[in-house]
């Protein structure tokens, strides 16, 4: 059984379908791209995976269970989580003050522990900074911990929100262009951070991104929308040799030339 299944999505906004019929389904431990043109559906379908957008039709499931009308925060607690194509981090806080948003999510002091500051609230808030500070370890910007998250260079706030995404435990991460606006070598430190959540913690990965050199070397299954309809799947050569991708990409001419 597929981890994650998406079925029949369909997603409108009034007249216009951004996801029409989407089936899609990822096996654990994979690395998966979901690629097309501009407007072509991409982030809707992450929207609707992750609980952003209610599907008008479809149903997504996770271990054969529908996840279908949860909240993002119920999805997120059952395993899936995603970082953003615009980086959405509290820019006034402190990068392991981010970080601890993530890893709070899953602490269970709950509102009134809160209010009264219990001291199993402050010994969780003391965990959640050690796991917090590790975790920017791990992925390699534990000296960046006490600076502001909105001063960070760019590279460094697609890694911090990945390790804020990282901090809900997650079995699933789907990445919304992770290295877009990045130089050549930060993609390749990203290209093979990716490839460390894969083999290193077994996270399944999805990924959205323009970078056609990273999607094809990292990939190891494509999915391929165009207006909203989903016209392709397989490896990287099969999607690399498909006529329809090439002319949905270049417009009819190419595959006429080709
Ligand atoms: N909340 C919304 N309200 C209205 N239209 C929307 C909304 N979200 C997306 N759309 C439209 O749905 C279509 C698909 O958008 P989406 O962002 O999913 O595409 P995408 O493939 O991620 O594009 P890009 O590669 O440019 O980020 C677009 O025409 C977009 O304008």
């Amino acid at each position: 059984m597929a981890l994650l299944e998406a079925n029949g999505l369909t997603k409108r906004f009034g007249g216009l379908v951004a996801n029409q019929d989407v089936t899609v389904q990822i096996e654990q431990g994979t690395i998966t791209a979901v690629i097309g043109p501009n407007g072509a559906g991409k982030t809707t379908f992450f929207n609707m995976v992750t609980g952003f957008y209610e599907p008008d039709e479809g149903d997504v499931l996770l271990d054969g269970k529908s996840i279908k009308g949860l909240r993002p925060d119920q999805i997120a607690e059952r395993g899936i989580t995603r970082t953003f194509q615009n980086i959405r981090l509290f820019k006034q806080m402190t990068a392991l003050e981010n970080v601890m948003v993530g890893t709070h999510s899953r602490l269970s002091a709950g509102v009134l522990g809160i209010m009264f500051n219990t001291k199993r609230v402050r010994e969780e808030e003391e965990r959640a900074k050690v796991e917090a500070y590790q975790l920017m370890e791990y992925v390699g910007i534990a000296d960046i911990a006490n600076e502001a998250a909105g001063g960070l260079p760019y590279g460094l706030q697609r890694r911090l929100e990945i390790a804020r995404a990282l901090a809900t435990n997650p079995k699933i991460i789907l990445l919304d262009e992770p290295a877009a606006g990045m130089n050549p070598r930060e993609t390749v430190e990203m290209t093979e951070f990716i490839r460390k959540l894969k083999s290193e913690l077994g996270l399944t990965i999805i990924l959205i991104e323009h970078d056609m050199k990273l999607v094809m070397g990292l990939s190891e299954y494509i999915h391929v929308l165009d207006y909203g309809r989903k016209i392709a799947e397989g490896t990287p050569e099969q999607i690399r040799n498909n006529p329809n991708v090439i002319e949905a990409y270049l417009g009819k001419s190419a595959t006429e030339v080709s």
